[in-house]
């Protein structure tokens, strides 16, 4: 019987054994990691580092070591019971204690080589400009603090004091941004400063600076949030108001009774910043867990799987699932973690929780993920929880359909990385996936349109965030085996299409401004392919077009449409040259992968049989050992 098959009650009882740490497997390293040095790993990544920038070949680090002779690698071995006891990051112990060989760190600079073209790793210049539009926002709050205060008769010189700060969090404070990545900020604010005044006197200061264009604020998110380029760099500013009368510059967020009186929507607006501050102390060695996270990430964005709001993993779950493995196997060189990340999470036995710690017990009231006590949390299909309180389910909306196809992924990655590691494959393989306009026969392209490039914006974002409830409907249809929408949203260039027949064409793509996302579809039974899709498309428009209505959105010309089209129809919607480069991309990876299922069946996996049992019992009873 699979857990949810299980009754409701079964489930709580499940849950509750799992919270209290019934399940909680015996402590201990596996014997494969005995004799392994625990270190902090610092130097080895110094030494990486310092060799990527000096931009000569890689020289392992054991070579700057002095030479051990064996007897005195025995003597280590046999007294290090007695030497510094390892700090356990994370609810249990790790798999592998195992220090990177020579060969790891060279696959490690490796790696670091191969992310390179793909524009992950910002230049100086670019760190500076981001640093420069953050002293430049963070003026503009302390001024705007003060002048509202000022506003609302607090004495001018008790004004001056009251301070105010900007915070960041996300990819860029964990420092694994890739170039044009938006910067993720909080505007902290004293007590006298409200939410009205931020998305009032703050948002329309804002429009005023010449550096800021396109912006927005989303006011009624669950997040509430002010959308803007700044100097064409994307950013998204929460804000929260504390029951404090000033905030000094080295104010930390930190403290849980921070959170005590507060709106919903400031604690949700501080969870950002306190969650990301938590994954870097919850990590052994934070320069390892950036290297493996910025290549997760590149391989999840190059295999369709990285959006949260389409129901795959966005920045922050990929972040803990790396520092899940980085807690496991805390020695490990980010080549092995990458390799490791695969292992661990494609044996993953969901819905088991993945935690980074013990959630904590606080009792101020606020909702947090616990499946004991909500019966909604009992159905989360991958819960990710993050770290601090009041911690979260950060991929509630996953689907079915999105589970397979991160799952299929993790797995495809695994064998990946086998042939890797085996020196059948470079790290290059591992940002390739087959094209997606190749791997289905059969699309829906949806797409909205409007008139101005403003509601364009907006709209596009609103119907973004709905897509997965037109998912949701497909994976219902029994007809349906799979539905995969690609996460790359695609301007309709009406030049594009230049075979499109006249009276075939929505009247959404005759609009000014149109965006298409596209929706392979895999059929149950390739026979009838008679499938009448009206009711499941006819559904899911009118939920967006009554929710835009609801929240005041909808404006003159906001269009939304879906059509079914075959891939050799493709070309009416987009541009040919470009279908012909996934085409030889397509052909490029099934080449590949026939050589490589090839040379696999002469080999097997490289896991031993300890290993494969360790990783099986940390996810089945992750939930146990996570939260005991
Ligand atoms: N589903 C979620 N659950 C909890 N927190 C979330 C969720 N989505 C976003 N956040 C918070 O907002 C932050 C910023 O989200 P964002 O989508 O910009 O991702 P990111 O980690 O910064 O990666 P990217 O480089 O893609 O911007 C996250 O790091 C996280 O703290
Ligand atoms: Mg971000
Ligand atoms: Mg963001």
């Amino acid at each position: 019987m699979t857990f949810y098959q299980q009754p409701d009650q079964a489930k709580k009882l499940y849950y509750s054994k799992m919270w209290n740490g019934d399940y909680r497997p015996e402590n201990g390293v596996s014997s494969s990691t005995a004799g392994h040095k625990p270190n902090n790993g610092n130097a080895r990544n110094g030494v990486l580092q310092q060799q990527r920038q000096q931009n000569r070949p890689q020289q392992p680090q054991q070579q700057n070591r002095p030479q051990k002779t064996q007897q005195q690698h025995r003597q280590q071995q046999q007294h290090w019971p007695q030497q510094k006891p390892v700090k356990q990051l994370g609810l249990t112990s790790a798999i592998s204690l195992a220090e990177p060989s020579t060969e790891e760190l060279l696959q490690t600079a490796e790696l670091n080589k191969a992310l390179e073209p793909f524009d992950v790793f910002e230049t100086q210049a670019e760190l500076n400009q981001r640093m420069q539009i953050l002293a430049k926002l963070n003026t503009l709050v302390k001024q705007w603090i003060k002048d509202v205060s000022i506003a609302k008769h607090v004495p001018e010189a008790a004004a001056e004091k009251l301070g105010g700060k900007v915070y960041t969090f996300g990819s860029y404070r964990l420092g694994v941004h890739h170039r044009g990545a938006d910067i993720d900020a909080l505007c902290v604010a004293p007590l006298y400063v409200e939410r009205t005044d931020y998305f009032t006197t703050f948002f329309e200061l804002l429009k005023q600076q010449a550096e800021v264009t396109e912006c927005r604020a989303v006011e009624e998110a669950f997040v509430p949030v002010i959308k803007m380029k700044f100097d064409d760099i994307e950013i998204d500013l929460l804000f929260a108001s504390l029951s404090l009368k000033e905030i000094p510059d080295d104010f930390s967020l930190s403290d849980n009774n921070l959170l005590r009186n507060l709106d919903p929507r400031s604690v949700r607006s501080l969870n950002g910043c306190r969650v990301t501050d938590e994954i870097l102390q919850l990590v052994p060695n934070v320069e390892n867990f950036r290297l493996t996270l910025r290549a997760i990430k590149l391989w999840a964005k190059k295999h369709g799987i990285y959006s949260n709001s389409l129901g795959y993993f966005g920045g922050v779950t990929w972040a803990m699932l790396v520092a899940r493995t980085c807690q496991l196997y805390p020695n490990a060189t980010a080549a092995t973690l990458v390799h490791k990340f695969f292992l661990v999470f494609s044996r993953w036995q969901w819905p088991h929780p993945v935690l980074l710690r013990q959630p904590e017990n606080v009792n101020l009231r606020f909702p947090v993920w616990d499946p004991r006590v909500n019966a909604a949390d009992r159905y989360h299909l991958m819960p990710i929880i993050t770290p601090a309180y009041p911690q979260q389910n950060s991929t509630f909306n996953v689907l079915e359909s999105t589970k397979k196809v991160i799952v299929k992924e993790l797995n495809r990655g695994l064998s990946t990385l086998d042939e890797i590691m085996r020196g059948n494959a470079s790290w290059n393989r591992l940002f390739q996936a087959p094209s997606f306009f190749y791997t289905y026969r059969h699309f829906l392209v949806l797409s909205a349109s409007s008139t101005t490039a403003a509601d364009q914006l907006e709209w596009c974002g609103l119907v973004e965030s709905r897509i997965r409830l037109l998912v949701a409907n497909l994976e219902r249809n029994e007809h349906i085996s799979l539905a995969r929408v690609n996460p790359k949203c695609f301007d309709y260039k009406k030049c594009d299409a230049k075979t499109q027949s006249e009276s075939g064409t929505p009247t959404a793509f005759q609009a000014p401004f149109c965006s298409m996302w596209f929706i392979g579809l895999e059929f149950a039974s390739a026979k009838n392919l008679n499938v009448n899709l009206t009711a499941c498309i006819q559904t899911f428009t009118d939920q967006v077009m009554q929710h835009a209505a609801n929240i005041n959105m909808l404006k003159y010309g906001m269009q939304l449409d879906t059509c079914h089209v075959k891939r050799k129809d493709l070309s009416q919607y987009l541009d040919k040259d470009f279908l012909k480069r996934e085409r030889k991309a397509m052909e490029q990876h099934t080449n590949f992968e026939n050589a490589i299922s090839a040379k696999a069946k002469r080999s097997s996996s490289e896991m031993s049989s300890e290993e494969e049992g360790g990783i099986a019992k940390k996810s089945r009873s992750s939930g146990s050992e996570d939260s005991s």
